[in-house]
């Protein structure tokens, strides 16, 4: 079956395009033309142009017929950026978001979350809520997302086929765990657990057999919910296949005092998935918010990969992600909005999140993670380096984009506007305020564009992002591509 039907022309797209470079730089490319082929990837990318320009001389030279061109131009307070990366996100916890109460994790799990995924085993249910859940998520802006499932087969399967009849890029986890949940939720043996993980795998390998737009996951979901039995067997079993992992890692300090009490054998926890097999460079550990020292270092050693989740984090009240300890560790790092744990289904607030929770860690007041005031004070942090927690506008819109893209295994392929990488991509509108009317000593405001972020013309490039990251919302994300096709359109 073709993986991203729908989208067969050239297209060419005009205007500006904002992008990462590195962790602290983003680039403006104005007066740009870039040029997409039929199968969605970037042929050019062209300084100095226009859609003239492009017709005169850029498309001749791509061997393009300009009759046989679509072309896209940005107008005034618009500009395209990298689609978003969620690196972490349960499709099956949707109808949950908001509810969470004054819960923590671990009654959180019991309270809402395990009796919401076992009642996606209604086929027609999980429908509805996966169809909502990825077309929601598209129009904030999110072209590829790391899914947790149920561990229903069919109900993981059916998320499958919607993310790639709806066309959104994603990676689809069907979930394991054979211990700790509610009877009613449960496999019933390792041998199970992995099975049903290899009918999943089949299923996507059906209809999508390169895993151009949907690739399975494998997916404990976090050590306390899992048997060692049941861990090694998925250990072995991405040995075998090369396939992505994604699971949980310190979230709550509860959790880790339980993981310390079941794996007893193992020297902390991140020690419990190196012993089976699954602390990999194709891993995904979601929060790891209370490590250690140590088990920073066998992160760097193994390569495996963080997903930060500060409104989650915030939300059930876990603690704050040193998010610059861990990049200074070599560690990388994207962002997850962790639905339903987090309830927002926007990257754009996981980044504006990451923000301001960077700044409690730098003021200090932060309680929930190792490196809160009574310990920094114990280690005699510096002020600079309380500063330095801090994270920048560049750095939390990289960690959406690029370092997105690195954590789920794109680096290079999405998150940027380079020849040879796929248009991933968001066309983002700001409101553009007039002159103030003669005489009427109000303001006009011009155009369609609608949302909380107003541009009076005299903001530079970085404070319009800056305003669109801090203001802005799904109401700015005018159109959104996956694979050059075209996914969402407000306008
Ligand atoms: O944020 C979280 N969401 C979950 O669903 C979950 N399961 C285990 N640990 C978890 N953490
Ligand atoms: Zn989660």
């Amino acid at each position: 079956m073709a993986s991203n039907s729908g989208n067969a022309k050239k297209q060419a797209f005009v205007g500006t395009f904002v992008h990462s470079k590195k962790l602290d730089e983003l680039e403006y490319l104005h007066d740009t033309v870039v040029c997409v082929d039929p199968s969605g990837k970037i042929v050019a990318v062209e300084r100095e142009c226009d859609a003239k320009k492009a017709e005169q001389i850029l498309f001749a030279k791509l061997g393009w017929d300009a009759a046989d061109v679509q072309v896209h131009v940005c107008k005034e307070g618009q500009f395209f950026f990298p689609g978003f990366i969620d690196t972490h996100i349960h499709a099956s916890q949707y109808p949950n978001v908001g509810i969470f109460g004054k819960s923590t994790l671990l009654d959180w799990l019991n309270t809402y979350t395990f009796p919401m995924e076992a009642s996606l085993s209604s086929l027609s249910k999980a429908r509805r809520v996966y169809t909502r859940c990825i077309r929601r998520t598209l129009a904030h802006g999110t072209t590829t997302a790391a899914y947790y499932a149920t561990i229903s087969v069919p109900s993981t399967s059916l998320l499958a086929d919607l993310c790639l009849s709806l066309g959104q890029r994603a990676f689809v986890g069907r979930v394991c765990m054979d211990r700790l949940g509610p009877s009613y939720y449960l496999d019933e043996s390792p041998e199970a657990a992995l099975s049903a993980t290899k009918a999943s795998i089949e299923h996507i390998r059906s209809i999508d057999p390169n895993y151009d737009l949907i690739t399975p996951i494998l997916t404990p979901r976090f050590a306390p919910s899992c048997t060692a039995d049941t861990m090694k067997r998925l250990g072995a079993l991405q040995a075998e296949t090369g396939l992505p992992v994604q699971t949980h890692i310190s979230e709550n300090v509860n959790e880790i005092t339980l993981v310390r009490d079941l794996f007893p054998d193992s020297e902390h926890y991140a020690g419990v998935y190196d012993d089976c097999g699954l602390l990999t460079p194709k891993t995904i550990l979601s929060h790891a918010i209370h490590l250690s020292e140590d088990e920073a270092e066998l992160i760097t050693a193994r390569g495996s990969k963080v997903a930060h989740c500060p409104c989650s984090n915030s939300a059930i009240t876990s603690g704050e992600a040193r998010v610059r300890w861990l990049l200074d560790k070599g560690i990388g790092v994207g962002l997850g909005t962790d639905m339903s744990g987090g309830y927002s289904p926007s990257i754009l607030e996981a980044a504006r999140l990451a923000c301001l929770v960077s700044r409690h860690l730098a003021m200090g007041d932060g309680k929930g993670g190792a490196a809160d005031a009574a310990t920094m004070m114990v280690q005699q942090v510096s002020a600079e380096e309380r500063e330095r927690a801090k994270l920048s506008v560049e750095e939390v819109l990289y960690l959406a984009t690029k370092g997105g893209a690195a954590v789920v295994g794109l680096e290079g392929k999405v998150g940027g506007f380079e020849v040879g990488m796929e248009w991933d991509a968001q066309l983002v509108g700001l409101g553009v305020v007039g002159e103030v009317a003669e005489g009427k000593g109000v303001d006009q405001v011009e155009g369609e564009d609608e949302g909380n972020v107003d541009l009076f013309g005299w903001e530079s490039w970085e404070d319009r992002v800056a305003k669109w990251l801090f203001n802005g919302d799904d109401r700015n994300t005018k159109r959104v591509w996956v694979r050059g096709r075209l996914v969402h359109s407000r306008v």
